[in-house]
């Protein structure tokens, strides 16, 4: 039996994904240690979501292969998702339940006992400062409702480890500092969490761990002070990925 501390919290080896002709995820190799908060940065475009994807056995890899504490998502899957709670861009709702009915569907779903579905939902219905929103439909929520709606499907089952899509994103100020309390807790009680942003203040300000990824490879990974050598992550991450700033003269249009 696999202890959820000994292995890394997802192991990906040699990963790749192709959509079309369009080479995405370019053999990406990444360990996730177990107990930390681990950012994941990159441009736009990069590969971070078609690759949290794979490492949580939603999105077939081409090539290579995803591990969850040493557990393969796709041969031993059933137990790699008892340990994961996701909360992923683009993945489809039941648009037509209630808040809170969208938490009992998941609870039964992952097999838990309905008492305390109901327990931990108005629990976290009312952290979340969705309780007065919890009889409408999930079709009605706005954008940071809906963030905060799939991270408590995400939290409810209490998993290992959390891997979460910009979850500050649309989020209101003080829901975002209580997700981010809840998050900061959950990884003081043994937990890790592994999320993209494009903020990287709120990587900075959170993370023990950051990898960069740039056209579907990772150009960068490892504790946050190693991966900045003396920058902020901001200055380090441009000068990995580059980009262009406009300069004097361009866009010149846009003044009057
Ligand atoms: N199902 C799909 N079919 C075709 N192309 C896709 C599909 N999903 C993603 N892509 C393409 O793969 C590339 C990587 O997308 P992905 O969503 O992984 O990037 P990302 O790093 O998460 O970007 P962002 O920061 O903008 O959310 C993009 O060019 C995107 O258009």
């Amino acid at each position: 039996m696999r202890s959820p501390t000994t292995d890394p919290a997802i192991r990906l080896t040699g990963l790749v994904k192709t959509f079309g002709r369009r080479l995405v995820v370019d053999r990406i190799e990444l360990e996730v240690p177990s107990g930390s908060f681990f950012g994941l940065v990159g441009p736009n475009g990069a590969g971070k979501t078609t690759s949290l994807s794979m490492a949580v056995g939603l999105l077939r890899p081409d090539a290579g292969r995803a591990e969850i504490f040493g557990l393969d998502v796709w041969d031993d899957a059933s137990r790699a998702k008892e340990l994961i709670g996701v909360l992923l861009d683009g993945l489809a709702m039941p648009e037509r339940l209630t808040g809170r009915e969208l938490l009992r569907f998941t609870g039964l779903l992952r097999g838990m006992e309905p008492e305390e579905v109901e327990r931990r939902a108005g629990e976290l219905l009312e952290i979340l400062e969705l309780d007065t929103a919890e009889r409408a439909l999930v079709m009605e929520y706005s954008t940071g409702m809906r963030k905060k709606i799939g991270l408590a499907t995400a939290l409810l089952h209490a998993p290992k480890l959390l891997v979460l899509d910009e979850p500050l994103e649309a989020v209101d100020p003080i829901s975002a500092a209580t997700i981010k309390v809840i998050l900061q807790r959950f990884v003081r009680g043994g937990g890790s969490v592994v999320f993209s942003s494009h903020v990287m203040a709120v990587v900075e300000q959170l993370c023990d761990h950051v990898a960069v990824i740039a056209s579907g490879r990772v150009v960068a990974s490892g504790p946050l002070q190693d991966v900045r050598s003396g920058q902020s992550l901001e200055e380090r991450f441009v000068s990995l990925v580059g980009g262009q700033i406009p300069e004097v003269g361009e866009l010149a249009w846009l003044s009057s």
